[in-house]
């Protein structure tokens, strides 16, 4: 195989209580990664959403960081070229960086045929996320890799749950931009005992109700957060006012991942009441989509 070109999608993580841990992957945006081998090096073309703000520095790039640690780890003699049409807006808090970073370890393992696991992709991926984050967090680039919503248990060593689950979300990108690294700094060192009561007990209602298939006890415990929301709310104005003017019509809304993305578990029947409210206080961009199933090959010779 010389060439490789497959489709990696935009995830949600955190969702609520589940800080660093839990992370669903959408169907809608993605970024398209190709890799393609090559004489030597490693190269890196940006084009799409935000290319104009994602280095193409190697040691930069998310994507060209997991690349030049698989090279060098599998010791790999032949370049290879990154070619990224980014679908996701960079600090949306979709996980753009990490679409990067899963889409070019996915990549790679089919490229030159490395037999790596779902889990070593992950392991691989999350060191691009230190290059955006300052952390090698996980939970965005696990569900971009194995689909659904996972769950990451411990991370040294790296154990990654997964839940395939399949229902309908909505998303809404303020016109704000809100780095990782910046939304981790502003929260604090640590929590107080009934704070982590909490968040543990929405944490595992979240986690029973995908097993129920109850998205109503899904979305009310998705809303239970009493560790970050108060903090990067204050990153995202209007937040706070769309919370409450759609209480009525979802079962869920949270900040996504490090924001201003939010991510919604709407009522039957209520998207469009939902959209007008979103277009009233951001007339921002707003994914009506469902859970996806992680990365796609779209083409490969
Ligand atoms: N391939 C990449 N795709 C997206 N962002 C990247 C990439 N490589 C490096 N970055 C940097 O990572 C940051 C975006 O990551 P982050 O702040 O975590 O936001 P997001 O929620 O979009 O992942 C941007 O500052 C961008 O410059
Ligand atoms: N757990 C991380 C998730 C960051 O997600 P992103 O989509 O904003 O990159 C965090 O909250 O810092």
């Amino acid at each position: 195989m010389e060439k490789i070109k497959v489709i990696s999608p935009a995830t949600s993580a955190n969702l609520g209580p589940g800080y660093d841990i839990f992370g669903l992957a959408l169907s809608e945006p993605y970024d398209t990664i190709t890799l393609s081998r090559s004489g030597g090096g490693i190269s890196i073309s940006v084009k799409g959403e935000g290319a104009n703000k994602i280095p193409t520095d190697v040691d930069k790039n998310t994507a060209g960081v997991v690349v030049r640690e698989i090279i060098k780890d599998f010791n790999i003699k032949e370049g290879v070229k990154i070619e990224i049409e980014k679908g996701i807006r960079p600090g949306s808090g979709l996980g753009s960086s990490a679409a990067s970073s899963a889409g070019a370890a996915f990549a790679m393992n089919e490229l030159f045929n490395l037999n790596l696991s779902k889990l070593e992709l992950v392991k691989y991926a999350s060191l691009g996320e230190s290059i955006s984050a300052g952390f090698p967090h996980a939970d965005n680039v696990a569900p971009a890799i194995y689909g659904g919503f996972t769950m990451v248990v411990n991370y040294n060593p790296l154990e990654v749950l997964h839940i395939p689950v399949d229902f309908e979300v909505v998303v809404a990108l303020p016109d704000i931009e809100v780095s990782t690294k910046k939304a981790r700094e502003i929260l604090p060192d640590s929590i107080s005992l009934r704070s982590m009561v909490n968040n543990v007990g929405k944490a595992c209602g979240m986690i029973y109700s995908l097993f129920k298939k109850d998205v109503e006890l899904f979305g009310r415990c998705m809303m239970g957060d009493s560790v970050v929301e108060p903090y990067r709310s204050q990153l995202i104005p209007g937040y706070l006012e769309v919370k409450e003017k759609i209480k009525d019509l979802v079962y869920g809304i949270t900040i996504s991942g490090s924001g201003p993305g939010v991510i919604i578990i709407p009522k039957e029947g209520k998207i469009s009441r939902i959209k007008e409210v979103l277009d009233e206080v951001w007339a921002c961009p707003v994914y009506h989509t469902k859970v996806g199933t992680g990365i796609q090959i779209l083409e490969r010779n």
